[in-house]
């Protein structure tokens, strides 16, 4: 497994018609989303569970990470590359417990270096921050700013920006240290899905902050 992404980590949106659902992701990974999270904050635990097994399929023919947001349990039970808590999610070091040393384990650090540098400590292998913009996903999250991007640099893992990003205003984010762009509408509600993920690949084009071009 890669341990050093870089790119679009997609994630979906809520979707009750398991086949449309599919349909809208498949094309994202084809044409190069880099990760995906399966999100459903509606669908019951057996719908859940359905999603997020055809979900894995997909991805594994895709060769792209598929991580389940908020219940580790399910993510350990189907056997999917990781999970992703934030501050109401559980614990951090019960799920890496769980999901063994390999897994991926994000945790949504919203605005505050301390809180990534103690999930760090209790087992997450990546840190997540924001809304950076407005989200019409969630419209109340709390918002961060981009310097704490290359504040978190320093902690050794990857480093994922989240909120209202779209291929207009990901790159400053990713200049200031982000690894990946966490993004639901800016991919899922744009009106042409693949050609939103093609131009999100641009905003990787500059070297990261801690490469040298030679
Ligand atoms: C990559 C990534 N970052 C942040 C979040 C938000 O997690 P959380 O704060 O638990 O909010 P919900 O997504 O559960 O509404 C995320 N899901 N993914
Ligand atoms: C889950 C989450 N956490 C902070 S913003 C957000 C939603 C991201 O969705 P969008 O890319 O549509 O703003
Ligand atoms: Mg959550």
């Amino acid at each position: 497994m890669n341990r050093h992404p870089r790119g679009l980590y997609a994630i979906t949106p809520d979707l009750a018609d398991t086949a449309r659902l599919l349909s809208c992701v498949e094309p994202v990974l084809a044409a190069g989303a880099c990760w995906l999270q399966y999100r459903n904050k509606h669908a019951d635990a057996g719908l859940r569970e359905q999603q997020a097994l055809e979900l894995l399929s997909l991805c594994r023919r895709h060769g792209v990470p598929l991580l389940v947001n908020d219940d580790w349990r399910l993510a350990a039970r189907i056997g999917a590359d990781g999970a992703h808590l934030g501050e109401d999610d559980g614990g951090l070091p019960a799920a890496r417990r769980a999901l063994g040393p390999d897994a991926w384990l994000g945790a949504s650090c919203y605005d505050s270096i301390e809180l990534a540098s103690k999930a760090v400590a209790d087992g997450a292998s990546y840190v997540a921050f924001g809304a950076f913009f407005p989200s019409p996903t969630k419209p109340g999250a709390r918002r961060a700013t981009a310097p704490l991007l290359s504040e978190a640099s320093a902690l050794g893992v990857p480093v994922v920006a989240i909120g209202g990003i779209s291929p207009d205003n990901g790159r400053p984010l990713v200049e200031a240290g982000a690894d990946l762009l966490a993004v639901i509408s800016g991919v899922f509600d744009a009106p042409d899905p693949r050609a939103a993920v093609r131009a999100f690949a641009t905003c990787f084009d500059s070297p990261h902050p801690g490469e040298s071009r030679e």
